[in-house]
């Protein structure tokens, strides 16, 4: 096999390892979760990152079936017995693969007993999963926060097939590529080798009308430049969003003059009902700022909308994701939200202004998304008449 002549040697680690303080002085271990259907090419993508020199020392999780855990290991050249297993390996290059079979958080507990011997996660899920729960577990999970963070959820597509595993409908529930897709920071569009440029078009469409603001690469063998995937602190500094609320504003029929109260909804139909809508934000006042939490705990937490005289709409939504890029009070702030949690927070450390802020939110049932929008608003006082 092709995948196999690259893989390299494997040498025992060493007993001691260096400290993991980074140059920021946060000892905290990032997790970049690494999502995609079956066959996107996420093992792929891995060994790519474990043999590229890029001088971390990774710890990689597998949440795996069973049945296929052996495949998986072997395609790593990490051994594995079934259940709860644990190699610390060095590879060729420097870089530490300590591999943990578990689905649950009690797999990163003992892999955290091994803290210091390595200062990043990788966790490859399988290709029928739902990244939403396991990022939600990471991202807001106390017990683990003094240890790590939640830093991407990067999801592999493949190019050839991903349009149509993106239209497969579900009776009744939403599909897993569908759901893999809302969930993700970056999206790696791969094995471009093998599909042709229409389905190429085809697939960056559907991309861009469910997941509007992400940054995506086209890859082959999941080749990308690491900093694109690695290192994002999505959760926290939402440091490369603002690039790519220019670099891939949505596809938009209608020609209007960037109204910064202009509805942004991208209609849907199709894709077991999910789609996207954003909405531009002007500079928020405090109040508006704190209206606007007000709402997204209602919508998130309760399934209502705010009507602006604060009555209740029951919403039949299902958010899978939302996040925001807009000005408070001349500062920077980011929302971000994975099913029902949420976080609004200023911008850390970022020397950054905020010319076109945005909201955007990605569910089930929201239709072209205007009853959302205006109720956001009417609630937010930025409705234009
Ligand atoms: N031609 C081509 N083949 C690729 C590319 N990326 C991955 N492959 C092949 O696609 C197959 C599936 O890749 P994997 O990396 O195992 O995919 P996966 O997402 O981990 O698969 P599951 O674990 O089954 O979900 C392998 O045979 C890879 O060698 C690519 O860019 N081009």
């Amino acid at each position: 096999m092709e995948q196999d002549e690259e893989i390299p040697e494997l040498v025992e680690a060493p007993l001691e390892a260096p400290g993991t303080t980074g140059d920021d002085g946060d000892s905290r271990v990032p997790l970049t979760i690494l999502t995609g259907y079956l066959g996107a090419g996420k093992t792929t993508l891995l060994n790519y990152i474990l043999t590229e020199n890029h001088g971390r020392r990774i710890a990689v999780i597998m949440n795996e079936f069973a049945d296929t855990a052996d495949i998986e290991s072997r395609t790593i050249n990490v051994s594995s017995d079934t259940g709860l297993t644990e190699e610390v390996l060095e590879l060729a290059n420097g870089c530490l693969c300590c591999s943990v079979k578990d689905s649950g958080a009690a797999a990163i507990e003992k892999l955290m007993r091994k803290k210091g011997k390595f200062d990043y996660i990788l966790l490859e899920t399988t290709g029928v999963a739902d990244p939403g729960p396991i990022a939600a577990m990471f991202w807001q999970n106390e017990e683990l926060a003094s240890d790590i963070y939640l830093d991407g959820v990067v999801c592999v597509i493949d190019s050839v097939f991903g349009a149509r595993q993106l239209e497969e409908r579900r009776e009744g529930w939403i599909n897993e590529g569908l759901r893999q897709l809302a969930c993700a920071d970056v999206v790696l569009v791969n094995k471009t080798d093998l599909a042709t440029p229409s389905q190429l078009a085809s697939l960056d469409a559907l991309i861009a009308e469910i997941n509007p603001t992400v940054p995506r690469f086209s890859t082959q063998m999941g080749m990308v430049n690491l900093d694109q995937i690695l290192g994002l602190r999505a959760y926290e500094r939402f440091s490369m969003i603002p690039t790519a609320f220019v670099s891939t504003d949505a596809p938009c029929d209608d020609d209007h003059d960037h109204d910064p109260s202009h509805s942004h909804p991208h209609p849907s139909g199709h894709l077991d009902d999910v789609s996207s809508c954003v909405l531009a934000l002007p500079s928020l006042t405090v109040d508006q700022l704190s209206r606007l939490d007000e709402f997204i705990r209602s919508l998130l937490w309760d399934n209502v909308l705010l009507r602006a005289d604060a009555s209740e709409l029951t919403a039949d939504f299902e958010i899978l994701r939302c996040k925001g890029l807009f000005a408070s009070d001349g500062k920077p702030f980011v929302l971000q939200g994975v099913r029902n949690i949420y976080d609004i927070n200023a911008v850390q450390g970022d020397d950054m202004t905020v010319p076109n802020g945005k909201i955007a939110f990605i569910g089930r049932g929201l239709g072209d998304g205007h009853v959302l929008i205006e109720c956001l608003q009417r609630y937010l006082n930025i409705i234009s008449s």
